[in-house]
């Protein structure tokens, strides 16, 4: 059974066009089975705006306090996790919404308690509840907080928390759909990249920002099981043969 990691970026929730469901639609035609992992960025940064909550990013991460946690769950479980799972559903596409600490389906320790704040890394994924979910027919649609098994819960980078998920489930594809056509250097897209030529172009500034989780979630997952990573446009049609955007190996 071959399954699909689709990272859904923040940058692109407010306007997911028909050729995104049509690449989860066309997936599961062809016996593929998507995961969606979403962010939320902006939409967490608006609310913490509104409600004068004030959080730095250390490198690329958002440091979260107790008060920041709050907006963190409130925004990505409560209000963007329901708009995605609804709209997948009006696009014909059977899918089920979940916080990642329900059926504790992402387990999180903080990265860094003192640096970070409530910031997670991912311990453990209940892949056995995804497997049911997958062999049920439905998308599971998966907000990045994760429980710490004890009370606590975790802000967990989404784009840290799709390749956790891709590693441990054994997908056979990772891609994440953001607002750029891929890994872009001197304004052209870069088809193919190795991990070494990443962590140059991290090193020289070429790849900086929002850009950084996800080379190293790709980092992360690279593995037998997983040979490539895709970064693409949200509005590209997904195909191996005829993909527009990066392609990372290792
Ligand atoms: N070399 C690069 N090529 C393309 N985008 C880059 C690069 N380096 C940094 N970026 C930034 O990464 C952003 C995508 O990450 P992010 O804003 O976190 O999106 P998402 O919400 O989809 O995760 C781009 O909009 C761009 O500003
Ligand atoms: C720890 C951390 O930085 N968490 C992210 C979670 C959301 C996310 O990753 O959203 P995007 O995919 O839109 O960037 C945050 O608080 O913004």
């Amino acid at each position: 059974m071959s399954i699909a990691v689709i990272k859904c970026g923040g940058s692109i929730l407010d306007n997911l066009t028909d050729q995104f469901f049509g690449n989860i639609a066309k997936m599961q035609e062809k016996g593929i089975r998507p995961i969606v992992v979403h962010g939320g960025g902006s939409a967490i940064q608006d609310m913490l705006d509104k409600l004068n909550v004030t959080c730095s990013f250390v490198d690329g991460l958002r440091t979260t306090s107790a008060d920041a946690m709050n907006v963190v769950e409130m925004v990505l479980s409560g209000y963007v996790n329901n708009a995605l799972t609804r709209q997948i559903n009006d696009n014909n596409i059977q899918a089920a919404g979940f916080s990642g600490s329900d059926a504790q389906l992402i387990q999180a320790e903080p990265i860094n308690f003192e640096r970070y704040g409530y910031v997670g890394d991912v311990t453990a994924v209940n892949t056995l509840f995804l497997q049911r979910m997958l062999d049920s027919g439905v998308v599971p649609v998966i907000a990045p907080i994760a429980t710490g098994g004890d009370g606590s819960r975790y802000n967990v980078n989404a784009d840290t928390a799709a390749g956790a998920i891709a590693r441990d489930m054994n997908a056979d594809r990772l891609i994440f759909m953001t607002d750029v056509p891929g890994i872009m250097q001197e304004e052209e897209v870069i088809s193919n990249v190795s991990q070494t030529e990443i962590d140059h172009m991290i090193a020289d500034g070429v790849i900086f920002g929002g850009m950084i989780p996800k080379v190293k979630a790709a980092a992360g997952s690279l593995g037998e099981g997983l040979s490539n990573v895709m970064i693409a446009d949200a509005h590209q049609r997904i195909s191996m043969s005829g993909f527009t955007g990066t392609i990372i190996t290792k």
